[in-house]
C-alpha cells in the first residue's frame, strides 16, 4: 500500500534554493547540463557494481539517458536506467544538506541577494538547479537490483517541503520530471533541448537519446515518433585527441564533472604510453570552492580504468595541498575491482600521482612566467594558501613549490601578495646576507612593526607575512637559491650592527653596557636580556626572541590551538638615540627607572602584537607616568 508521506526541507535548503534560482537565471539551461551529470554518475555507479554483480543489470544491456518532452503537459522528463536510490537514499540525497561545509556556508550568506550572489559561484549547483526553471520536480527511483515495488516517488514545489511516496517503478534507475514554469516556455523544444546537449553533454561517456522526428506532410511539422535516436557523440573526453577538442569542449567538460558554473583556469591533458597507459585530463579551477578549508571535504580526481568508471574523490592520485585540482585518470594498467585500499599502495597510482603532480606545478610555473601577471596572481588569491601546505608535505618538489610562493614585502607596501623570491633575489644587494621576513598577525601588523625601521633606513625588502601558515612556511623553507631566510625579529641580526659598532667611542659603548645592566636588573624576571639594538630608527625599545625560543608569533598559535608553552620572557632591545631611552640613562631613583623600563617594555609587546596580561596596570602605570611629565 502506497501513502504519502510530507518532510520539511532544512530551512538551509529553502535559502539554498531562493539563492541559486536568483543567481543563476541568467543561465538557466545548465539545469540540462547538472540533470544529465547526475545521471551520467549513476550509470558509472551501475556499471562499476555490476562488474561484480551481473544481476544489478536487470537484464538490460544498454546504459543510456532519455530526454523528452511534452508541450501540452509542460514537462521535460530526463531518465537514466542507473543504479536508482533507495527511499532511505532519497531522505539522504535530496531534500537534505548533510555536509558540515555546506551548511557552514550557507549560515555565512547575508540574506542580501546581490552579494550572496558571488558566493554561490563557489557552490556545486546539482541537483537544485531543476528549480530554476520548474515549479515542481518529480523524481522516481528505484535501486538496481531491489524489488519492482520498492521504487519511490519525491515531488515537490521547492518550497518548503516534498512529499515522499512508495511506487512501483518497472524500470531501475532515476526518473525526473520538471514542470516548467510559465516563463520557460523556451525549453519546451526539440532544437532548443538538443542544443543544450550537445554544447555541455556532447561528451558524457553515455548515449542520451530524444525521440526521433518525422515530416507530417499532410500537418506540415516535424512530428515525434516513438523512436529514439542518440544526439550526443558519447565519447570520453579525454579519449579524443587534443587536437579535436575545442577550449569550449574542455570548459564544458570541466564543469559537468565538477558542478562549478565557473569556466577553469586552464586544463592539461595528456596521454601517456610506454610501461605505463594512461590518460590524464587535470584541470586548474579558477575560483576556490567555499569549503576549500573543510576538513572533510572530498578530494582528488575521478579514476576510471579502460574508461569504466572506477571511483569519484580518489584522493591517492593527488596530494592534499593540490586538493582543488579536478580530473580524470583513465588507466589501463589497474584492475576493474581496484579498491581505496589497493590504491594507497600501488605503484601504479604512485607513478601516476607523482607525474600528475609533476604536471600540475610545472602548468603553475609556466602561468607564473606570462607577462601579464593576472592570470597566476588570481590563481595566487584563490589557492596561495593552500599551495603553500605543499611546501611543508611534499619534500620531493619543495623547490618548485617555493618558486611559484608569492608574497607581500615592504618593497611595494600594499597586502597584495605579488612578490615572488627570485624577483626578491634579483633586487637584492649581493652581499646581502639573508632573505629577510617578519610573520605578525595581520598584514598591518606585519607592516607597522618597529622591527622593520633599520630595514627601510637600509633600503632592504622584508617579506611581510600574516597568513595563519605562514609561520610553518618559513620554518620549512631554511633557504633559497642558497640564501637562507631569517626571521627580523630573531635574536641576532648583527650583520646589521657592524659599522655602527666600529665608529663608537669607548666611552659610549661603556655607558651602553651600564644602561643595560641597570635596565635588566630593573624589569629582572620580565625579560631574558636586555640589549642595544640595531633594528630601530624611531622606536625606544622592540622585544625579541631569545635565541632558540619560539617566537612570541608561533607562540601565540599554538596558545590558540589549545597548546600553551611554558612562558618564555623576551629580550628587550633599546634604541641608545630614542630620547626616552637617553633620559633612562640618566635615571637615578631605582623605582622610577623601573615604572619607564616596565612601559617601555609594555609598548615594544604591544607593538609586536602580543596582548598585555595586565592592560589596566599598563594605563596606570602610563597615566601616573604622563602626570609626572605634564
Ligand atoms: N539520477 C540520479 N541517480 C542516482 N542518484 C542520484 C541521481 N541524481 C542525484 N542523485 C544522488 O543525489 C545526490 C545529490 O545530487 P546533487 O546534484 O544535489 O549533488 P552532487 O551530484 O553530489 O553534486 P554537487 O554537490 O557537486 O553539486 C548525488 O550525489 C547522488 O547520490
Amino acid at each position: 500500500m502506497s501513502h504519502t508521506e510530507t518532510h520539511a526541507f532544512q530551512t538551509e535548503v529553502n535559502q539554498l534554493l531562493k539563492l541559486m534560482i536568483h543567481a543563476l537565471y541568467s543561465n538557466k539551461e545548465i539545469f540540462l547540463r547538472e540533470l544529465v551529470s547526475n545521471a551520467s554518475d549513476a550509470l558509472d555507479k551501475l556499471r562499476f557494481e555490476a562488474v561484480s554483480n551481473d544481476a544489478l543489470n536487470e537484464g538490460e544491456s544498454e546504459l543510456a539517458i532519455q530526454v523528452s518532452f511534452d508541450k501540452d503537459a509542460r514537462t521535460i522528463t530526463i531518465s537514466d536506467n542507473g543504479i536508482g536510490m533507495t527511499r532511505d537514499e532519497v531522505i539522504a540525497n535530496i531534500g537534505t544538506i548533510a555536509n558540515s561545509g555546506t551548511k557552514k556556508f550557507l549560515e555565512n550568506l547575508s540574506g542580501d541577494q546581490a552579494k550572496d550572489s558571488n558566493l554561490i559561484g563557489q557552490f556545486g549547483v546539482g541537483f537544485y538547479s531543476s528549480f530554476i526553471v520548474a515549479d515542481e520536480v518529480v523524481l522516481e527511483t528505484r535501486k538496481a537490483g531491489a524489488e519492482l515495488a520498492d521504487g519511490t516517488r519525491w515531488v515537490s514545489k521547492g518550497e518548503g517541503e516534498f512529499t515522499l511516496e512508495t511506487v512501483e517503478k518497472a524500470s531501475k534507475g532515476t526518473s525526473i520530471t520538471l514542470h516548467i514554469k510559465e516563463d520557460m516556455n523556451e525549453f519546451l523544444d526539440r532544437f532548443r533541448l538538443k542544443n543544450i546537449i550537445s554544447t555541455y553533454s556532447d561528451h558524457i561517456n553515455f548515449p542520451i537519446k530524444m525521440l526521433k522526428t518525422e515530416w507530417d506532410e499532410e500537418a506540415k511539422v516535424e512530428k515525434e515518433t516513438a523512436e529514439f535516436e542518440q544526439v550526443n557523440k558519447a565519447t570520453a573526453l579525454w579519449t579524443q585527441p587534443k587536437s579535436e577538442i575545442s577550449e569550449e569542449d574542455y570548459s564544458n567538460f570541466y564543469q559537468t564533472i565538477s558542478h562549478d558554473f565557473n569556466a577553469p583556469l586552464t586544463q592539461i591533458h595528456n596521454r601517456v604510453e610506454g610501461t605505463l597507459e594512461y590518460t590524464s585530463l587535470l584541470y586548474i579551477p579558477e575560483k576556490a570552492p567555499f569549503d576549500l578549508y573543510d576538513r572533510d571535504r572530498r578530494y582528488g580526481l575521478k579514476l576510471y580504468v579502460k574508461r569504466v568508471f572506477i571511483m569519484d574523490d580518489a584522493e591517492h592520485l593527488m596530494p592534499a595541498y593540490l586538493r582543488f585540482v579536478r580530473g580524470v585518470i583513465d588507466s589501463a594498467d589497474l584492475p576493474l575491482n581496484v579498491s581505496r585500499e589497493i590504491l594507497q599502495s600501488n605503484k601504479v597510482v604512485d607513478k601516476i600521482r607523482s607525474a600528475s603532480v609533476k604536471r600540475v606545478l610545472d602548468e603553475l610555473a609556466k602561468i607564473a612566467k606570462e607577462d601579464d601577471q593576472s592570470r597566476y596572481l588570481g590563481f595566487w588569491k584563490q589557492f596561495g594558501n593552500v599551495l603553500k601546505e605543499g611546501l611543508v608535505e611534499d619534500f620531493a618538489n619543495k623547490e618548485k613549490i617555493a618558486k611559484l610562493l608569492r608574497f607581500a614585502t615592504t618593497h611595494t607596501g600594499d597586502a597584495e601578495q605579488t612578490v615572488s623570491l627570485q624577483k626578491y633575489l634579483d633586487r637584492c644587494k649581493d652581499e646581502q646576507e639573508a632573505i629577510y621576513y617578519i610573520v605578525a598577525d595581520s598584514h598591518a601588523a606585519a607592516k607597522g612593526s618597529p622591527h622593520l625601521e633599520v630595514f627601510r633606513k637600509k633600503g632592504i625588502e622584508v617579506l611581510l607575512l600574516s597568513d595563519r601558515i605562514d609561520e610553518w612556511l618559513v620554518s620549512h623553507l631554511d633557504e633559497f637559491e642558497g640564501k637562507k631566510l631569517k626571521s627580523i625579529t630573531a635574536a641576532d641580526l648583527k650583520e646589521l650592527a657592524e659599522d655602527e659598532a666600529e665608529t663608537l667611542s669607548e666611552e659610549d659603548k661603556q655607558a651602553r653596557e651600564a644602561l643595560t645592566e641597570k635596565v635588566k636588573n630593573a624589569l629582572a624576571d620580565a625579560v631574558s636580556d636586555v640589549r642595544i639594538t640595531h633594528r630601530l630608527t624611531d622606536s625606544p625599545a622592540c622585544v625579541v626572541t631569545a635565541e632558540g625560543g619560539i617566537s612570541s608569533h608561533m607562540a601565540r598559535m599554538m596558545e590558540q590551538m589549545g597548546q600553551s608553552l611554558p612562558k618564555q620572557p623576551p629580550v628587550l632591545e633599546l634604541n641608545p638615540e630614542h630620547v626616552l631611552v637617553k633620559k633612562l640613562e640618566q635615571m637615578e631613583d631605582a623605582d622610577k627607572l623601573q615604572q619607564w623600563a616596565l612601559f617601555l617594555l609594555e609598548q615594544a609587546q604591544l607593538a609586536d602584537g602580543e596582548p598585555l596580561a595586565e592592560p589596566g596596570v599598563f594605563i596606570k602605570r602610563m597615566n601616573s607616568l604622563l602626570a609626572e611629565v605634564m
